[in-house]
């Protein structure tokens, strides 16, 4: 059946609908990733964006019920430029066509995907609707005329947890060997503005208990949970507009060490004073060249990011860390009067390389160190 994109500035992509039949509206985004496509949908700072990828086949290896990052898909569209309908992996329970139909999102095929990523890169971020079924443009211009976009509104805490609950389970054993989980060396309180599984994995593995408390839990209470760490979430939309969060962070600053990734790293520097803006398109793939400032290494990152930290914003208070090669935006931050430190990309990866997991880490030296 037809489906199309139509974005707010008129322009219209006519192509070929899978998944739900149905239509959303959303901002309209790209991913460069090559694979990871069930890990992308299921990251919950997808929540109303459209995500197009660029590479043009994807679902060659169908779906399965591990890959998820989170309980279900809150994105508004996946476009395609090919949906492969033949899936081959011994991990494939489901093709993406069907995976999508039951996650209710509409998918969009056979439009050419390179003209509407240059598009995006040219213009910058706008918002769409993508439709499987109705395709009248009039009606979904009104549609899309409703939508408010993402600048300005908090789309956290519809998807945070209720909550508190408590996460036991370490990163993927695929090939079920039975590896043992580290005995637990440290509590962490993890704020849930849209986390990741992945992160909560990697904490685990790396010798954390942690409890993921919901994102608008107020600092008084966390710290009665007496936690020796606590964790930021990564999560959707404009951080600036996360004021509860940001005034939860303030109140911990120099009680608890913080780590805080993406999402986490915005509501630390708001905390500290800096200042968020809107990206013209973005950051979102596998392969984001960063530079650690302090060891002068590269590091090959996970992104996925439409706002940021202003890096002349920071003020002494804060030192810049990393910073992302493809445009000098300000990648990683540390708190100079305490111990918190943040990155604005992906070291659970999930998908993408593994080469700032020493993050983790990181974060268990600082809570030694805090305790000492
Ligand atoms: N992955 C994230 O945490 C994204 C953070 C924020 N919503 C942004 O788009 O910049």
């Amino acid at each position: 059946m037809k489906a199309v994109l139509l974005l707010e500035d008129g322009t219209v992509f006519h192509g070929r609908g899978f998944g739900a039949e149905s239509y959303r509206c959303g901002e309209v985004v790209f991913n460069t990733s090559m694979t990871g496509y069930q890990e992308i949908l299921t990251d919950p700072s997808y929540n109303e964006q459209i995500i197009t990828m660029t590479y043009p086949l994807i679902g060659n290896y169908g779906t399965n019920s591990e890959d998820y990052e989170s309980i279900r898909s809150y994105a508004s569209g996946f476009i395609v430029k090919e949906a492969c309908d033949y899936p081959s992996s011994w991990r494939n329970e489901a093709s993406l066509d069907d995976w999508l139909k039951t996650q209710g999102i509409v998918g969009l095929e056979g439009i050419d995907t390179r003209k509407l990523v240059r598009h995006i890169r040219n213009k910058g971020a706008m918002r769409g609707i993508i439709s499987h079924g109705e395709t009248d443009a009039e009606s979904l211009r009104n549609k899309l005329s409703e939508y408010p976009g993402l600048v300005g509104r908090n789309i956290v805490n519809s998807i945070s947890a209720g909550e508190p609950f408590h996460w036991d389970e370490g990163t993927h054993d695929i090939y079920k060997t039975g590896c043992k989980l580290p005995e637990i060396e440290y509590k962490v309180a993890a704020y849930d503005y849209g986390i990741k599984r992945n992160i909560l994995r990697l904490l685990r593995s790396h010798g954390f208990s942690v409890t993921v408390v919901p994102a608008e839990m107020p600092a008084e209470d966390v710290l009665k949970m007496n936690p020796d760490g606590v964790f930021l979430s990564n999560g959707p939309g404009d951080p600036a507009a996360v004021n509860c969060g940001i005034e939860n962070v303030r109140k911990l600053l120099g009680k608890v060490p913080m780590f805080g990734i993406c999402l986490g790293q915005q509501i630390l520097a708001l905390a500290l004073g800096a200042k968020s803006y809107k990206l013209k398109f973005g950051h979102r793939g596998a392969n984001h060249p960063v530079k650690n400032l302090k060891t002068g290494k590269i590091e090959i990152t996970s992104q996925n990011h439409g706002f940021c930290i202003d890096l002349d914003s920071i003020g002494d208070k804060v030192e810049a860390t990393h910073i992302n090669l493809n445009d000098n935006t300000l990648a990683g931050i540390k708190c100079r009067d305490y111990p918190a430190f943040a990155v604005q990309y992906h070291p659970e990866a999930s998908p993408g390389p593994h080469d700032s997991r020493y993050l983790f880490e990181d974060f268990k030296k600082m809570i030694r160190q805090f305790k000492q």
